[in-house]
């Protein structure tokens, strides 16, 4: 099979955008604002005017517009080829980064309508890797729940190793509030729906394993590990659900570790998030279970591990949490005021177990220098 080099920018984009492909079905033929349910599923509020194709696109918009951007890089975010031997293919990191921007969309409680993604490579990549990059994000779009974001731009470049960086634009329901990380108050409940935390980072160190002649899961099993790693499962009905409510929520996707991404709405609302200990017990068990992990592992990575990208929010005492089909959705803590007697919690704003500060310097930080 040949490479991009010789094919032209031009081919390049053109493989890109067909196989990304037209928005399907479901919100496309809804295209009328208000005519989505409660949780505001197929409401259109915004068009492309000018598509992909011209210098920029023009969207014209009629609602509050969400804006986000992520980048990964080859070495620092993800490997062609791990250490395990196990190799990422371009339709699992398309999947990937397009679902960590679906993610933060969600976490603002919006649904995501549009994306731009930069592409650079270097010139000996098979000629079928930008198409097959761009059907991994179309599939991550489909699959996940935003069926009818549109890709309205991006840019090629060459370079010595891989990197992307996709920003996404969500649109916000008309009646919505977005979901702010500074919105927690004592008292409110604390949730995570999604996954169990700690299958990426379980998958992660897995694929970063070295291969040792003996029998590491990650060689019987590398497939698992990448569906694991690469395949993550934010949940995209929640966010504009919750958005919805006449509640004050909180929320943040967890992607560089429950801790961490707890420890933020912590700081954002001045409080502390005291997590419940038998919740991450349980969640540490079934992780340990399997992904064969001794206890210490597993409660390390579900506290620690990144890249779930579930959806950590708050509710305040009393309401509900929302009963959405096919989402695990569990009280995982309370919100607590900062030094009180009555609480377990200390002086700093922060996420705790049973009185004790963790630490959230343990997750994820791309300059942290460990
Ligand atoms: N280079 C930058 N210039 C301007 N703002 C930035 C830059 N890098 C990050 N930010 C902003 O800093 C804020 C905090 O970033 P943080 O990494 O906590 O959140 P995040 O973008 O949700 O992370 P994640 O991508 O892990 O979900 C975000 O609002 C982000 O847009
Ligand atoms: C090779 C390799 N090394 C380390 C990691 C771990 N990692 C990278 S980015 C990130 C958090 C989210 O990033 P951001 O905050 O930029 O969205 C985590 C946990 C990885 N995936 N691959
Ligand atoms: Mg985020």
């Amino acid at each position: 099979m040949g490479t991009v080099s010789g094919m032209g920018e031009r081919a390049i984009i053109a493989s890109i955008t067909e196989a990304f492909g037209s928005a399907s079905a479901s919100e496309a033929s809804h295209p009328k604002a208000g005519t989505g349910g409660a949780d505001g599923l197929a409401q259109v509020l915004s068009r492309v005017v000018v598509a992909n194709g011209d210098d920029a696109a023009v969207v014209a918009a009629n609602a509050r517009m969400v804006f986000t951007m992520d980048t990964s890089v080859e070495g620092q975010d993800f490997m062609l080829t791990w250490p395990s031997g196990a190799k990422t293919d371009a339709r699992l990191l398309g999947f990937k980064c397009a679902a960590q921007n679906l993610s933060d969309i969600n976490a603002m409680g919006a649904r995501t309508r549009y994306l731009l993604v930069s592409l650079s490579f270097p010139g000996d990549i098979e000629e079928t890797w930008p198409a097959e990059f761009a059907a991994g994000m179309r599939q991550a779009c489909d699959e996940l729940g935003a069926p009818g974001a549109e890709l309205i731009g991006g840019d090629v470049s060459a370079a010595e190793s891989v990197a992307v960086s996709i920003t996404a634009i969500g649109e916000l329901g008309a009646d919505s509030t977005p979901l702010v990380r500074s919105a927690a108050q004592p008292g409110d409940g604390v949730y995570l729906a999604g996954r169990i935390p700690g299958i990426s980072g379980t998958a992660l160190n897995e694929l970063l394993s070295p291969q040792v002649g003996g029998l590491r899961a990650s060689e019987a099993e590398p497939q698992r590990a990448l569906a694991a790693h690469f395949v993550p499962a934010p949940p995209l009905a929640v966010g504009p659900a919750l958005a919805a409510r006449e509640h004050r929520i909180a929320s943040i996707d967890t992607s560089d570790g429950v801790v961490r991404d707890a420890t933020r709405i912590a700081q954002a609302s001045d409080v502390a998030v005291a997590l419940d200990e038998a919740v991450i017990n349980s969640f540490a068990a079934q992780l340990a279970e399997s992904w064969n992990l001794t206890a210490q592992e597993a409660r390390h990575n579900v506290l620690y591990g990144g890249e779930d990208f579930n959806l950590l929010f708050t509710l305040p005492a009393g309401a509900e949490a929302p009963s959405i089909d096919g989402v695990a959705i569990r009280r995982i803590g309370t919100v607590e005021q900062l030094s009180q007697p009555d609480t377990r919690s200390g002086t700093e704003p922060g996420a705790y177990i049973a009185g004790r500060r963790l630490d959230e310097t343990l997750g994820f930080d791309h300059y942290s220098g460990v």
